[in-house]
């Protein structure tokens, strides 16, 4: 069986992975808080645990492995977004939830054997936090109840190796009169009647963000399971305030034994983020025509753990791959098994740019059986990803031969209208347009439309 090494946040070293139960490997991923369209950032963690998933069903079979990605549709930014456009919470949070699969599902990711909502587990959520109380790691104060970080001092801080000073001084600690301790954070709080809420014993009310992860995952994965995935920026204060409600409220068990943390996707070395306001959806790069498969293709060609930008000279770069490939493997076969190497590369951390880079030598060798095989361990030159590079029975040289005569006539005639005319058509039709003395090259962009071009 391949051998998969995975870098493990929580004792920062890459570690031979061994699963619990190699019948059942278990993984959970933070999902997003649904309140407004997924940014490319959010992306990121989809395209890299679902390469992760790929591989896991790869080395363990299919039905041996499940993947649990949650959807936050109750937090105060959810509230936030009802209060400020008079919407409905349920119409916000289920349309939302709905772009992101169909945003996703555009980038190739296949969907996690579980969605859990928040909202379907607030029973559970309920329990944990009696159980926290009852074992003394949680008080009730002012119909808020708290997890106290005192009562856990030898775990808390561990996994982003921060002590707990550190933490108050570089974090946006919420201070309040009802908390015992600044770096208490909430498990419950009250609700108003213009919020949501449900009944519980500390009266109406509504979880905390924390919380909702622990529950989903104690309920659908149990006491310890194998991975936790999610962005960088989730460890502190997120996943550390995860692991201590959980330890704490299943100590027969060990939370998650291996976490695993994307970093980001900057814009001008900034993470992209909705409060720094510098960033694009993924819908609106799908609108300007780039493919999901060429956004896909960006994200895996830089390692999950290094910061990376989007920038449109790596997008074009992408296309012109995936365009040559797609053509040499058109028509083909794949082959029993992706290449021997492509799997290596992803089992070593997920070193999907090692994974590309042995693509492109079996590319380069004409193994077209093979590149499409191991191509679709890392979800490209798939069908369903295809649709957008369909212009191969398109003849671009009729298109080339019309420019070219048009140009001769304009030359003679000194009139230059019809060869603008049709420059535009071209340009709007996503044609990158090269004229030279030798003669017209029309090149496909990102945003080509054939059907654009046969209007022209
Ligand atoms: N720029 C980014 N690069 C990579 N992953 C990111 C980025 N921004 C957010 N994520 C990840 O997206 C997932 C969803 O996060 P969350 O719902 O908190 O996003 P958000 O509310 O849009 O956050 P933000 O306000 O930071 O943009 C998390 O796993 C998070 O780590
Ligand atoms: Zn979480």
């Amino acid at each position: 069986m391949t051998t998969i090494r995975l870098h493990n946040t929580k004792t920062r070293t890459k570690e031979v992975f061994a699963p619990i139960d190699p019948d059942n490997v278990r993984m959970y991923v933070c999902g997003p808080t649904v309140y407004d369209r997924a940014h490319l950032g959010n992306a990121r963690p989809v395209v890299v645990f679902d390469v992760l998933y790929r591989l896991l069903r790869e080395v363990y079979g299919a039905d041996h492995v499940t993947y649990v990605r949650n959807f936050t549709d109750v937090d105060d930014k959810i509230n936030a977004r009802a209060k400020d456009s008079g919407r409905e919470i349920g119409e916000i949070t289920a349309e939302t939830t709905q772009w992101f699969l169909d945003d996703m599902g555009a980038l190739g990711a296949l969907e996690p054997d579980h969605m859990p909502r928040a909202t379907a587990y607030i029973p559970q959520m309920i329990a944990m936090i009696e159980t926290l109380i009852e074992g003394g790691h949680a008080y009730e104060a002012e119909g808020h109840v708290l997890f106290s970080v005192d009562s856990w001092r030898e775990g808390y801080g561990k996994l982003s190796g921060r002590s707990v000073d550190d933490m108050i001084a570089g974090a946006r600690v919420e201070v309040a009169p009802y908390k015992r301790d600044p770096m208490d954070f909430v498990l419950w709080k009250p609700s108003s009647d213009d919020l949501p809420g449900w009944e519980s014993p500390w009266g109406r009310g509504r979880p905390g963000w924390h919380i909702e992860c622990s529950a989903m995952a104690y309920e659908l994965l149990g006491e310890s399971f194998d991975i936790h995935g999610g962005g960088n920026d989730l460890m502190f204060p997120h996943h550390e305030n995860e692991i201590a409600q959980s330890c704490c409220a299943h100590p027969e068990g060990d939370f998650a034994r291996v976490w695993m943390h994307n970093e980001m996707l900057q814009v001008e070395g900034k993470k992209m983020s909705k409060s720094l306001g510098n960033f694009f959806t993924v819908h609106d790069l799908l609108e300007q025509g780039v493919p999901g498969e060429v956004i896909r293709f960006v994200f895996l060609s830089t390692h999950y753990r290094k910061p990376m930008d989007w920038t449109e000279a790596k997008a074009r770069e992408a296309e012109a791959v995936l365009r040559k490939w797609r053509a040499l493997t058109a028509g083909i076969e794949p082959a029993a098994s992706a290449a021997p190497a492509v799997i290596a590369a992803l089992a070593d951390d997920l070193n999907a740019a090692g994974a590309i880079a042995e693509l492109h030598r079996l590319a380069s060798e004409g193994d077209a059986a093979v590149l499409l095989a191991s191509a679709r361990m890392l979800g490209l030159l798939t069908t369903e990803l295809g649709a957008w590079a369909e212009t191969g029975s398109l003849d671009l040289s009729t298109y080339e031969a019309r420019l070219a005569a048009a140009r001769e006539a304009a030359i003679a005639s000194k009139d230059f209208a019809e060869v603008d005319r049709l420059k535009a058509g071209y340009v709007a039709a996503g044609l990158e347009v090269r004229m030279s003395k030798a003669g017209v090259e029309l090149v496909p962009g990102p945003g080509f439309d054939a059907d654009k071009l046969e209007a022209v």
